[in-house]
Parts: C-alpha cells; structure tokens; sequence
C-alpha cells in the first residue's frame, strides 16, 4: 500500500535547544496512527514540520511521496488538520464559518452541508459559534478539516477537553473516516484511546523517537508477557507441580496454592491452555491478563 507519510531524519533546532531530534518515521496509507511523548516532548513541532507550518533544521518529509517546495500546494490538499485549539469568529454561524473554509480551499459550498451533517451540526448551522460548547467547536473544527475530503487527517489532541459522549462520538467518526479511506494521525495524552484507535503508535521522548509499531510489537520489544492464570482444584495440585518440574515447561510458570499462573507471548496463550487441558488438568477458573499499553509507556520511558 505504501506510505502517506515519511519522515526521514527530521531535526528542528531552537537556538541551541534541539526539539526534535533526527526522528525517522512512517505512517502507512488507510492507518490510525498515534503520536505519544510526555509535555514538550516534540509532538506539536513534528506536527508542524509535517503541515510544512515550520521549516525543518535537517531531514526529509515526505507526504505521499510529495516534499514541501513546489508542490506545497497539491500537499496542503492533500491534508486536513484540526489544531489543539480552534479560534472562531464568536459572531459567524457554523454555516458562515464553514463556508469561509470552504472558499479558502476551493471546496463547493454543496459540501458544507455534507461536512456539518457528517460531524452533527446540521441542525445547528445558523447558530453563533460563540455560542458553541467546547464539544461543538471542535465538531465544527473537525468539519473544516475534512472538507476538502483529506487523504491525511492530523487530529492534534483531539480528545482532550470533551465529555465522555464527546469522545465517544469522536472515535466513532474517525473509526468512519477512516473506514472510508481517510489515514488518521493523531496525537494524544490518552493511553486508553491510543490502544483502542490505533493500529501503529510512534512515543516521542525529549525530542527524540523512543519506539515505533504496533502495540504487539512494542510488548514484544519490551519483553511484557501475558500472564494466565489457572485455578484448579486442590487435589490437582500434584498434577500441575509435576508440570512445572517435568519435560512439558512452557514458557515460565509459577505455582501459588492451588494457582498456576503462566507468563506468555500473547498469541502463545491459547496453546497453552489446550496445553494444559491435554495433560489432563481440570480447569476450574483462569484468567488472561494483557500488559496494556500504560505498561508500554512506562517501560519506553525508564
Ligand atoms: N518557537 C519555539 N521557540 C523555542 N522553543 C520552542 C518553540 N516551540 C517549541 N519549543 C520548545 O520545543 C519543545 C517541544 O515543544 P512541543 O510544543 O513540540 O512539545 P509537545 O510534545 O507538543 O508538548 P505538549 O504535549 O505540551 O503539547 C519544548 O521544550 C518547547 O518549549
């Protein structure tokens, strides 16, 4: 398929202050990519560079297959973004807003109303953006992003601030979005929302890229096991201790009262368990803890 974007050995310099550190990075088309790091991390400069709002030091990007220069322009096309914080004319209507973005970016007006309806503000469209919630300035935000029918859309933060339906109704769109084609690449505090939306995640540590994959990949990279846990009855106790010292080791296992919990890559654990229950153990509960990705996080930032 591809890449939508590369960065290659992307470095931007403040004075003496390096914010963004040779990062390499790549985002594969028809994706929902995160961008993770601590406050100052780099994010926001990264995103810049990639919006082509501020120039690099040293490296490369490139958006599908285009660098800034003369093509700025059919680049700029090609991307929708909704900043952190949106600032709208308090006195304009969602319409009037929208439409303004629209001639900006020589999008049909017929589109507006496509736009307002796919983020929930078609019923609202005369009202006055001041006198908008938090929840629906970032909606009308959102529909000026994708006016234009990006092929890349870069979400900066795009759940902080809302109310729980807010942010469910947000995933819910970008879930749609990109069903529909549309790469998403966002950056977030949001642990939770990272590991629900995104299939690859890129953590930013003082500038620098710390880890990039899947959150399988970077379990794998930072050794965090699945662990299982299989109660038995008491009277199997013999049974499974004898397991643990005979031929049939799996992976490393320990053995607490009637309790063997066994840690795993993930997708060895299904084996393990058909395992168990071809030695003969009877299996009277178990439970299958996955490392999440607050784990990740932790170890990435030791
Ligand atoms: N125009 C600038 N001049 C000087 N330093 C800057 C400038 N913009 C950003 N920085 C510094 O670069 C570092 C990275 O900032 P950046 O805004 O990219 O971080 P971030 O990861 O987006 O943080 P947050 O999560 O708080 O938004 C910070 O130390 C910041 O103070």
């Amino acid at each position: 398929m591809g890449y939508i974007l590369e960065v290659n050995n992307l470095e931007k310099n403040y004075g003496d202050f390096v914010a963004v550190n040779k990062i390499n990075m790549r985002v594969n088309q028809g994706e929902v990519f995160a961008l993770l790091g601590h406050n100052g991390a780099g994010k926001s400069t990264l995103i810049k560079m990639i919006l082509g709002l501020v120039n690099p030091t040293a490296g490369e990007i490139l958006i599908d297959g285009l660098q800034y220069g003369p093509k700025s322009k059919d680049i700029k096309n090609l991307i929708g973004y909704l900043p952190e914080r949106m600032n709208f004319y308090d006195n304009l209507s969602a319409w009037e807003t929208l439409t303004f973005y629209a001639k900006l970016k020589g999008v049909s007006s017929a589109r507006c109303k496509e736009a307002l309806e796919q983020v929930g503000l078609a019923e609202v469209k005369h009202r006055r953006v001041g006198a908008f919630s938090k929840g629906m300035q970032q909606r009308l935000g959102l529909a000026q992003a994708i006016i234009h029918r990006p092929k890349l859309l870069v979400l900066d933060e795009p759940t902080t601030g809302l109310d729980p339906i807010g942010i469910l109704e947000l995933k819910e769109m970008i879930r749609t979005w990109n069903r529909e084609g549309t790469t998403i690449f966002f950056s977030s505090h949001n642990l939770s929302d990272v590991q629900e939306l995104a299939e690859n995640m890129a953590i930013m540590n003082s500038g620098s890229m710390a880890a990039e994959g899947s959150l399988a990949k970077l379990k794998h990279d930072y050794k965090l096991m699945t662990r299982i846990e299989v109660r038995v009855s008491t009277d199997q106790i013999a049974m499974i201790s004898s397991l643990e010292r005979g031929a049939n080791t799996m992976g490393q296992f320990e053995i607490h009262d009637n309790t063997l919990s066994c840690y795993c890559e993930s997708q060895e654990k299904m084996a393990i368990l058909q395992r168990l229950l071809k030695e003969g153990v009877e299996i009277e509960d178990f439970t299958v803890e996955e490392p999440g990705l607050d784990l990740v996080y932790q170890q990435v930032m030791k």
